[in-house]
């Protein structure tokens, strides 16, 4: 008999008494496993070999069991400087046994709540005692915790629910596989076999020599178990973005750029926020301090702006009348939001004159100073984008979200009356947490002020809006945290195990 390398290495290796698994295989031949797990599937079709499975758990420490496996359980801690400071007398304070135990930040509440739960006393009105009978040298957590980190394993199920319900360890669960030689397999053997030379993987030298002609391949076997890899794919953030982009694109619109860094003016004053607006303050942006200002701005432009804001526009328009100055306009500092691309494209200054009706959008990061918790970041991506046309209303812009957030899925917006410095009416948009049911913001919009559209020359109505890309990323997946998928506490097995869409 004729058999790959592979499986004749397997066979002499395999025992007809005794079961060897996989990993003994595999350290016999020298094979790697998956190339045995193969081997193992090929020959078990021949009947050469018999093939038993059983599950084996594992049980591994985390990272704090590790920690309390070398420095001891919390609530062993503060038992024994609650005896050493005499409560097992009579009760004393528990601060003062806390204290004593040296513990702090999160592991006090971890001994506080371990503590009478394994006997060790009580804990009434901010005094502890400690009973002088109980034994913290049998403790049967620590243990275990020592068992598993000395790598031998626990059989107490009990005290591994335990120690798994307080995340000091993993468990988790592995098929082994073991074989052993059928009579036919011992036959085979007795009678002998020759091993064939096999070819695992077709090369560009075989195919240039013809060689590939004469070799005989592997076969493949899509059931053996294999190592796990981890293939780099695009991050789901930047996946929804350009999935965004497809979408805005197949409604019609181009996508706009521009600088991350940008005067003031482009960013605030063309939007007719006031110069003394709480947003322009240090509270909210990051200046930048080198180069502080930009030099280069449409003069005619910054002019209408300056009357826009003074005055107002129109006949019976009313500005701020308060001052307004053209060097704090010409400062620098990280776009808060991309409508400052808006200004330069509807201006005329990005891309020259637009002719109505135009439609545009950017899918492009924008900074804020904000607080970080679940659902801010200090920067986020901004779905920027507007309508340019004559006799655009509400219904228009309602309309406009209805097809976009369907495309995605979300049918069940809902909109607010809000307030901008730059858009009347102006609107606030809702959806639905998939998981928890509340109602999250996910963008701002309106149809844009006389006071932004006439110094920027525009003489028809334009509707706009910036989306938050993370919040349309959260109704879509359904996690909680926008930490989950951005910076350093990153969700690395959601990252994994996204479904990938396209
Ligand atoms: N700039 C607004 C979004 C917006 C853009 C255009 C018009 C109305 C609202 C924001 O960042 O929240």
């Amino acid at each position: 008999m004729k058999l790959p390398e592979s499986q004749v290495a397997v066979l002499e290796a395999a025992s007809a008494t005794d079961e060897r698994t996989i990993a003994d295989l595999a350290k016999a031949t020298g094979l790697k496993p998956e190339t045995v797990t193969g081997a193992v599937f090929e020959l078990e079709d021949e009947d050469l070999l018999s093939v038993t499975e059983r599950t084996e758990e594992s049980v591994s420490l985390t990272e704090e069991g590790e920690e309390y496996a070398e420095g001891g359980l919390p609530e062993i801690e503060l038992y024994e400087a609650a005896i050493d400071a005499g409560a097992g007398d009579a009760p004393i304070q528990m601060g003062q046994a806390i204290g004593a135990s040296g513990l702090g930040g999160p592991q006090v509440n971890i001994a506080l709540s371990n503590y009478a739960r394994k006997g060790y006393g009580t804990i009434d009105s901010g005094e502890i005692t400690a009973d002088p009978d109980a034994d913290s040298d049998d403790d049967a957590e620590a243990s275990a915790l020592a068992a598993l980190a000395a790598g031998e394993s626990v059989a107490d199920a009990d005290v591994l629910d335990q120690l798994e319900s307080r995340g000091l360890v993993e468990r988790s669960e592995s098929t082994v596989r073991s074989a052993t030689l059928t009579d036919d397999g011992v036959t085979a053997m007795m009678e002998g076999i020759e091993a064939a030379e096999t070819v695992g993987q077709l090369t560009p030298e075989m195919l240039t020599s013809g060689e590939w002609r004469d070799v005989e391949f592997a076969e493949y076997n899509v059931a053996a178990d294999a190592e796990r890899m981890d293939g780099g794919k695009v991050h789901i953030l930047r996946q929804t973005a350009n999935r965004v982009k497809d979408v805005l694109v197949g409604m019609g619109f181009e996508e706009m750029d521009g600088p991350h860094a940008d005067a003031d003016f482009w960013i605030n004053d063309c939007l007719f926020m006031p110069q003394d607006h709480p947003a322009r303050t240090h509270w909210d942006r990051f200046a930048l301090s080198n180069p502080t200002e930009i030099g280069d701005l449409p003069e005619d432009l910054v002019d209408r702006v300056h009357s826009a804001h003074l005055e107002g526009v129109g006949d019976h328009g009313e500005g701020y009348h308060s001052p307004w100055d053209e060097d704090f306009a010409r400062a620098i500092a990280l776009r808060g939001h991309t409508t400052s691309l808006s200004m330069r494209y509807l201006s005329g200054y990005a891309q020259g004159e637009l002719e109505p009706p135009q439609r545009f959008f950017s899918v492009e990061k924008v900074y804020r100073n904000d607080t970080l918790d679940p659902t801010h970041l200090l920067e986020f991506f901004q779905i920027e984008g507007w309508v340019m046309a004559e006799d655009l209303s509400v219904r228009d812009l309602m309309g406009t979200f209805e097809e976009f957030y369907a495309q995605f899925g979300i049918t069940d917006i809902q909109f607010k009356p809000h307030y901008n410095p730059y858009t009347e009416p102006s609107f606030e948009l809702f959806g639905n947490h998939p998981e928890t049911g509340e109602l999250i913001e996910i963008g701002n919009s309106g149809m844009f002020r006389p006071e932004v559209l006439e110094p920027l020359g525009v003489e028809c109505d334009v509707m706009a809006w910036g989306l938050a890309l993370e919040r349309l990323l959260m109704l879509m997946y359904g996690f909680e945290d926008i930490r989950d998928v951005h910076g350093t506490l990153c969700d690395l097995e959601l990252l994994r195990n996204v479904e990938v869409i396209h």
